[in-house]
């Protein structure tokens, strides 16, 4: 509705600093929009959510009353906070609140704090400022902005470039009616269940392990792990949140596509850490596909559905100290036994090992180089297995570690397809591992953008927004730009994966794919260095409004080096290019 209004305002008003909504314009005050929500289509786990608990309706001279240390409340954003019991507890000292305490203290708060500081305070709020609706429905504690819009053509914020063009009401080929649905219900769990522990879980090193259940119960580790195909065979689609109603199912799982993959990694990347992303689906995004693609089917029957259901967890082992993109290369070797293979090596800078019950391991079982390398499953409980934690510039909180296998002895009912095909099964994975990046690094830069224009619209510096600064215009505007192009990019990839047979996608997205994860990972780059130059001091602490940003900016190597760094993408994506347009397409060069 929002943009079908701009679209009709006059030219003299098309620029943003030129006007303000008429009060008329302002179809529904924010308090009738946070009553206005419309969709309760999924069960989402309550167990650890901060959910408010508003009970009543106060008038300002009621909060007024509540001004005394013992008895504090602040209205903050048309909210009632009672914050008495959590003054000694306030980061920024319980004084400053004191001063604002029976009072509207919203613009005071938002001078300090991100929005997402309330989410995770919730249980503080009682109540809301104003009238009991008539006859509408009580507050709703799961309202957040992407839940008020008024239709699903629109979705979200409505920050410029902080969300893709289709959720603003652009015309796009791609999405059809079961993808809003998905962007909606995705972005109320991510909402609820994970922005507002995000930096708790950064800070303590790890993701708890209820969120693989929770992720199982909406359907999300399946998605994560089909890559772009939904494995309904090796998971209960009546109990995935998502696909659960088939026909009505937010996705019904026979529509389920790539698009549908890719709008779950994008939102589940607005967390702002890519050691989350990484804590729950780094290795399973990477380590299950190739057991399901190529696994025998009792592999596939043990393994599969104990990860789908978020029991069991699963990790890629590839990368060894001495060999990190060069796979032909590695020392790790699985000799045969009489009852299996005895493996023996070292692994490095393995995405959940710390933690995994499963590592989809690369060996060497045959000669030298390529035509000798398998892919075995080796568990935790295997004796001779050890790991340990990896100390990391970034992504702290997925389980990055350093792992011994030592004498290993794994059944040879554990090898993953055929003895030696194991890097043609590693090249397979390498497009989906490098899409599944790409597309989190580029919402890592939305992110960056979008904390940014946020923050830029309201710090003020020799008295003016930073935002109306020109210079500091250029460095969004260059941000923006890129995110723009990278995300058309993706979703070009991400089209012909959809249309193009398999075989054929191995020989002619390597290149492009491998370049797009170039553009990404130096895109993600540029964005988290501006965006903490916007933000100054604030994001070189870590935690407090320059949060996201900070870390982020500490992630971006975690992002330009793995899965083929920046240096090896472009030279890859070139020469696979040359080679296919030679080859391939008839080009005489
Ligand atoms: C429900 C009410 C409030 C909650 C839950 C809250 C929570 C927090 C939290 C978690 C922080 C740590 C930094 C961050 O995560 O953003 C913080 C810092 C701070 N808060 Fe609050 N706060 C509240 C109200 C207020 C009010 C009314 C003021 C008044 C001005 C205030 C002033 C500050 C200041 C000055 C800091 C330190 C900022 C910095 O380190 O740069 N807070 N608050």
């Amino acid at each position: 509705m929002f943009v079908l209004l701009f679209r009709s305002l006059p030219p003299q008003l098309s620029t943003i600093s030129d006007f303000s909504f008429p009060l008329h314009f302002q179809f529904k005050s924010r308090l009738e929009r946070l009553f206005q929500y419309k969709r309760t289509p999924i069960d989402i786990p309550t167990t650890t959510t901060t959910t408010t608990t508003m009970s009543g309706y106060f008038s300002t001279s009621q909060v007024a009353g509540h001004s005394s240390e013992n008895d504090c409340w602040v209205i903050i954003h048309d909210k009632v906070y009672d914050v008495s019991s959590f003054l000694n507890d306030h980061p920024g000292g319980k004084k400053i609140i004191l001063k604002n305490a029976g009072t509207d203290a919203t613009k005071q708060f938002d001078a300090f704090h991100n929005a997402g500081v309330l989410e995770k305070y919730g249980a503080l709020c009682i109540g809301v400022i104003g009238e009991p609706p008539k006859d509408g429905p009580a507050p709703s504690a799961a309202v957040t902005a992407a839940a008020v819009d008024d239709d699903d053509r629109t979705f979200g914020e409505m920050i410029p470039f902080g969300d893709p063009s289709w959720y603003q009401d652009w015309d796009s080929p791609y999405y059809k009616d079961s993808h809003r649905r998905l962007r909606r219900a995705v972005r109320t769990f991510v909402d609820a269940e994970i922005m507002p522990f995000v930096h708790e879980w950064d800070e303590a090193k790890q993701v708890p392990m209820f969120l693989f259940t929770k992720c199982a119960e909406m359907g999300i580790l399946a998605a994560i792990a089909g890559n772009g195909k939904l494995p309904v065979e090796y998971f209960d689609v009546e109990q995935a949140a998502l696909f659960r109603g088939g026909a009505n199912a937010i996705v019904p799982p026979e529509e389920f596509d790539a698009f549908h993959s890719f709008i779950i990694g994008d939102e589940l990347a607005r967390c702002g850490s890519g050691g989350v992303l990484w804590g729950l689906c780094g290795g399973l995004g990477i380590g299950l596909p190739p057991i399901i693609k190529f696994g025998s089917e009792e592999l596939k029957s043990r393994i599969v559905p104990e990860c789908l259901a978020g029991r069991k967890t699963i990790c890629l082992a590839i990368t060894e100290p001495s060999a990190g993109s060069d796979v032909a290369n590695l020392t790790t070797v699985a000799n045969e036994a009489q009852d299996g293979y005895i493996v023996n090596g070292e692994k490095k800078w393995i995405t959940n090992g710390t933690f995994a019950d499963y590592f989809t391991a690369a060996v060497r079982t045959g000669g030298e180089g390529m035509g000798g390398v398998s892919l075995i499953v080796v568990e935790r409980t295997m004796p001779g297995v050890q790991t340990r934690q990896m100390k990391c510039s970034g992504v702290w909180s997925s389980g990055t570690a350093y792992i011994n296998f030592e004498d290993v002895l794994v059944p040879k009912a554990n090898i993953v397809g055929k003895e030696n095909r194991g890097f043609k099964y590693i090249m397979h994975n390498f497009n989906h591992e490098r899409m599944g990046i790409v597309t989190q690094a580029n919402r890592l830069a939305r992110v960056c953008l979008e904390e940014a224009i946020k923050y830029g619209s309201k710090r003020k510096t020799f008295g003016v927004k930073l935002v109306n600064h020109p210079v500091l215009r250029n460095k969004l505007a260059h941000m923006s730009r890129q995110i723009e192009a990278t995300h058309a990019w993706t979703e070009n990839v991400i089209y012909q994966t959809m249309t193009m047979p398999e075989d054929l996608q191995m020989i002619k997205l390597g290149g492009p794919i491998a370049l797009l994860k170039a553009q990404a990972t130096q895109t993600l780059e540029y964005c988290a260095r501006e965006a903490s130059q916007i933000f100054g001091g604030l994001a070189y602490t870590r935690g407090g409004q320059g949060e996201k940003v900070e870390r982020i900016y500490r992630e971006v190597r975690a992002y330009a080096i793995p899965g083929g760094s920046e240096e090896i993408m472009l030279d890859l994506g070139m020469r696979q290019s040359i080679k296919v347009a030679t080859s391939l397409q008839g080009a005489k060069l």
